[in-house]
């Protein structure tokens, strides 16, 4: 009987999420605000974990959760919250939802410019104590003034066809905007120096990652036009808190307006108080329409992943569709098979690892037929491997992987053939899939043999000489232990032979060291599939 599926969802999220599990038939509690201690306590039970921002997912969280959780959901867009390195070298998958939110964020990125430029919430809370102080307040028009987007990726490019419409005029820096895009989008691209001394408003929008922290730092802000008004709604590690006081209370920088925080939640900050800024409690995506896209797409992505294999908008995996998965299982079947033969034979030899696909392999995403390759190559290594994390594993080790694709049909209408790169050269299997499912080896180190990869199997290699199998059999049989197929190749006559044999229990150690004595032979090695 297999386990109920079961999913947490973490964080506050909008009820057609956990409807979305139900209906797929995954069991689904809803347990946000906790503290991490209480979170490491339950996720032991669960195959799946739904969050928003506020449920941070460590390391500690994730080998609490091991080793029944395999896919952490991001109902958003921002993966900062969740150790992704830790959860790519565990197999786990990482999806978010990249577009579900984005026009919400850049709306109130456009809002926040609106309101550092008539100071809104300062003239309303002004307004509300009675004041009236109708010549405090002197804004600035938007129209004619030069926006400078830091990031222009999903929402800076949203961002910019508003800006747009209000008549700005908008430069943009993005090392990874090309200029073709930046034609497209109807903005000036530009470098950070360039941007920071021409924008009378700038506005964020690249995730928190090493490469962005701090890229508002105090020699950034320095070079900004004295007058400049900033906005951020993307992360808080992005900008100095520090440099950013400062500017504003020297009045060099006109005015702040922030959604995000280094610390949140961000019930206290030395920020707070300092004239010309403006804060939201990370309000960026909190729309009706937004929550409710994230929740349903996280909701499906990971449902269609837990019960049919699909990958969608994973961060740390390539993506597989729920379409495709079905077509692609027996090939990862066939290429985990190679990769566990290669793996225990060639095992901590392999230098360099080849993926070929060929005939009506080669129309198929070979992403995952190479992770499958990859993760079965290792699992003979580590019983933790996976495709998620096997392709970060073989970097670790430095094992270079290739994949080739050849359109045309050799012998076989379908083809996976792997090479492992050795010390003592390259050691190549190939297999096919008959009737488009089952899987059979057809070629090991050049000799043509065919066998199905299952169970318990011995492989060995000797001179091609008369009585071999009988004697073969007879030490098995003695061993007590029952052939259940017999599979033989040999390269030429009086050559170099193999066999695959699949026997009924496993082969001990000693076993295989009185296989290794019988006359003739050059290699054993007990395999399992
Ligand atoms: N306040 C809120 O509630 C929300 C905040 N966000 C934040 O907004 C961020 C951006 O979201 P999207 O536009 O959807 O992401 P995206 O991935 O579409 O765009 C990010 C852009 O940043 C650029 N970038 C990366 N490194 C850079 C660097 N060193 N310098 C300049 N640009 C760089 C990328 O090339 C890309 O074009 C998210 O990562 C998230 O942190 C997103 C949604 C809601
Ligand atoms: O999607 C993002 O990156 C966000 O920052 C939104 O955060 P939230 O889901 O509102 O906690």
């Amino acid at each position: 009987m297999t386990e109920q599926v079961r999913v947490l969802i973490a964080d506050k999220m909008d009820p057609r999420a956990a409807a979305i599990f139900r209906e797929r038939g995954i069991q689904v509690d809803e347990k946000s605000g906790l503290s991490p201690e209480d979170l490491q306590a339950i996720v032991h039970d669960y195959d799946g974990i739904a969050v928003r921002s506020s449920a941070k997912i460590s390391a500690a969280i994730m080998d609490a959760a091991l080793p029944r959780l395999k896919v952490i959901g991001r109902a958003g867009i921002g993966v900062d919250t969740i150790d992704v390195p830790a959860a790519s070298a565990r197999g786990i998958v990482v999806m978010n939802t990249p577009f579900g939110n984005s026009i919400t964020t850049a709306e109130h990125a456009i809002a926040m410019l609106f309101a550092l430029a008539r100071e809104i919430p300062q003239a309303d809370q002004s307004t509300q104590a009675g004041k009236w102080e109708k010549n405090r307040f002197m804004g600035v028009e938007l129209a004619g003034k030069t926006l400078g987007l830091i990031g222009c990726g999903n929402i800076g490019s949203i961002v910019a066809d508003r800006a747009h419409g209000l008549k700005m005029k908008v430069v943009a820096y993005d090392p990874f905007l090309s200029p073709e895009r930046a034609v497209e989008l109807g903005v000036e691209k530009v470098e950070l120096d360039e941007l920071l001394p021409r924008a009378d408003f700038i506005t964020l929008h690249t995730p928190l990652t090493d490469q962005t922290r701090g890229i508002l730092s105090r020699e950034a802000l320095a070079k900004t036009k004295k007058g400049v008004r900033i906005v951020n709604c993307a992360r808080g590690g992005l900008i100095d808190e520090a440099a950013l006081k400062e500017g504003l209370e020297s009045g060099h920088i006109a005015g702040a307006a922030l959604d995000v925080f280094a610390q949140e939640p961000a019930k206290e900050n030395a920020l707070f108080g300092t004239p010309g800024l403006i804060c939201t409690p990370h309000l960026g995506a909190s729309t009706n329409e937004a929550q409710v896209n994230v929740a349903i797409q996280v909701a499906e992505q990971m449902s269609d992943f837990l019960l049919l294999g699909g990958i969608t908008n994973a961060v740390n995996v390539p993506s597989l569709s729920a379409e495709e998965a079905p077509r692609l299982k027996p090939y990862m079947a066939l290429a985990e098979k190679l990769g566990r033969l290669l793996g225990q034979i060639a095992g901590t030899e392999i230098r360099s690892i080849d993926i070929e696909v060929e005939g009506a392999a080669a129309e198929l995403n070979i992403k995952p037929i190479s992770g499958a390759v990859l993760a079965g190559i290792m699992r003979s290594w580590s019983d933790t491997v996976n495709m998620v994390n096997a392709p970060f594993l073989a970097k670790e080790r430095g094992i270079g992987v290739r994949e080739i694709r050849t359109e045309r049909e050799g012998d076989y209408h379908t083809l996976v053939a792997v090479t492992a790169g050795t010390d003592n050269g390259p050691r190549r299997v190939e297999g096919t899939l008959f009737g488009n499912s089952a899987a059979r080896l057809v070629k090991i180190f050049g000799i043509p043999v065919e066998a199905e990869l299952t169970g318990q199997m011995i492989y060995i290699v000797n001179n091609d000489q008369p009585g071999f199998i009988g004697a073969l059999g007879t030490e098995l049989g003695e061993n007590g232990l029952n052939i259940a197929t017999f599979n033989l190749g040999r390269r030429k006559e009086a050559g170099e032979a193999v066999a695959l044999v699949a026997v009924d229990d496993p082969i001990t150690r000693e076993v295989a060291a009185q296989l290794r004595e019988l006359p003739g032979v050059r290699e054993v090695v007990p395999l399992s599939f």
